[in-house]
């Protein structure tokens, strides 16, 4: 196991009903600027509850924070903030309203221009205004971790930052609040949060049984009750296991004494900022292909992965290894994402687009060996069409 420090500072309120626990986490003289995405907090009754437990404090709402939230739409929200001297965030929505309000916490008190804070990751963020959370979208981790991808709408750049001034004092999961998902929003989220585990646990061996267990329990939590979820939205053990798992996939628990991936996420941010995929969508399609390039340096990680997740055993090596990567792929089909770039209307001409997107926001090669070049990039694009 590699060295490693850890700590989380975010307190979870988790269940039914915790919404109200703002009024304990929120100063009664604070001036609270709520902020949501498109609108279905208001219907579903989210909006109401944090409502009443704010009751007594000057509270501003700001509704209209877009999904891969855009750097024009939050310098606003952190103007009207700095204007109206809010010294609170909240953020009410799914990962995007999250992220969106860390990057409006740091940028509502940054010197500067703002988009310094994701050309240099949130490493010159000295200091943000607080930030709670109500997430009602399980699928990102942005309520109990110190990230936030925002893309930048008229240069399609969707970049990552990442300050320990913007991880959320408190963050409530009610899941409850994710009843009212449509199915295309719970895949996403299953997809999303599988994706976070294997990006920390398909890389190389070092020894940490830890967290190797730790990620096998979470892969198979989300395989048994991902599908379950589409079937039977409302049933709370099935959301409740769910929203955990997300949660706790990437609140850099599992990081800790590890290596990290992170090469489908950041091919996948390029397709997202340049053609508008749901983020799901592009680790779907990025995933399958990309083990299948790096399937010599990921070997014995593929093999355990393929054993303890699917219970693969029969076969040659490298016949458990096709078998894992084709379950994976089939759980995302299943799941209702697809998993090709023409299934999103996408051909071979984005590929040097993509690369040079890559080229420009990434200095070093990406992936856990530093070896997943643009060029690499591209040959596993060519196996995604
Ligand atoms: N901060 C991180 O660590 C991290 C990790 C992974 C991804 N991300 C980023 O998060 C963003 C995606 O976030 P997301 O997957 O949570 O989706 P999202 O926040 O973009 O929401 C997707 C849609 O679901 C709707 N929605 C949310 N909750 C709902 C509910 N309870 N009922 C009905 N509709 C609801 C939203 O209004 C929106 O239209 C991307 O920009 C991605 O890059 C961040």
């Amino acid at each position: 196991m590699q060295s490693f420090t850890y700590w989380n500072t975010t307190r979870i309120h988790f269940g039914k009903g915790q919404i109200a626990r703002i009024s304990e986490e929120v100063p009664p003289g604070a001036r609270v600027l709520i902020a949501y995405g498109g609108g279905s907090v208001l219907k579903n009754g989210v909006m109401d509850q944090v409502r009443a437990a704010l009751a007594g404090r000057t509270v501003f709402e700001f509704g209209g924070i877009e999904a891969n939230p855009h750097f024009e739409t939050l310098v606003k929200v952190a103007d009207l903030a700095r204007t109206e001297k809010v010294d609170f965030l909240l953020a009410v929505g799914g990962g995007s309203v999250a992220d969106g309000t860390k990057f409006v916490a740091a940028a509502a008190l940054f010197e500067g221009d703002p988009w310094d804070i994701l050309l240099e990751r949130g490493t010159n963020v000295q200091a943000a205004l607080p930030v709670g959370c109500v997430m009602t979208l399980p699928a990102t981790g942005s309520e109990m971790n110190r990230n936030a991808v925002i893309t930048r709408a008229s240069t399609q750049d969707k970049l990552p930052m990442n300050s320990v001034h913007v991880m959320p004092r408190f963050s409530v999961l009610d899941p409850e609040t994710t009843y009212s998902l449509p199915p295309r929003q719970t895949a996403n989220g299953v997809v999303d949060s599988f994706m976070h585990v294997l990006e920390q646990y398909l890389t190389y061996p070092v020894g940490a049984k830890v967290q190797d267990r730790f990620a096998e329990g979470l892969l198979l939590t989300i395989l048994e009750d991902g599908p379950v979820a589409l079937r039977e939205p409302t049933n709370y053990a099935v959301r409740a296991n769910l929203m955990w798992a997300s949660t706790m996939a990437l609140n850099d628990l599992l990081s800790r004494g590890v290596p990290g991936d992170w090469a489908t996420h950041r091919i996948g941010h390029e397709l997202t900022g340049l053609y508008g995929l749901d983020h799901a969508a592009t680790l779907a399609v990025v995933l399958p292909s990309l083990l299948k390039v790096k399937r010599a340096q990921k070997r014995e990680k593929l093999l355990q992965y393929a054993e303890r997740v699917f219970g693969i055993t029969a076969g040659s090596e490298d016949e458990r290894i096709d078998a894992a990567i084709e379950r994976t792929r089939a759980f995302f089909e299943a799941m209702g994402v697809k998993t090709r770039l023409a299934d999103y209307g996408l051909d071979a001409r984005i590929i040097p687009e993509v690369a040079n997107k890559l080229r420009q926001h990434w200095q070093v090669p990406l992936g856990e060996h530093r070896d997943v070049t643009p060029e690499v990039a591209s040959n596993i694009l060519e196996l995604a069409l």
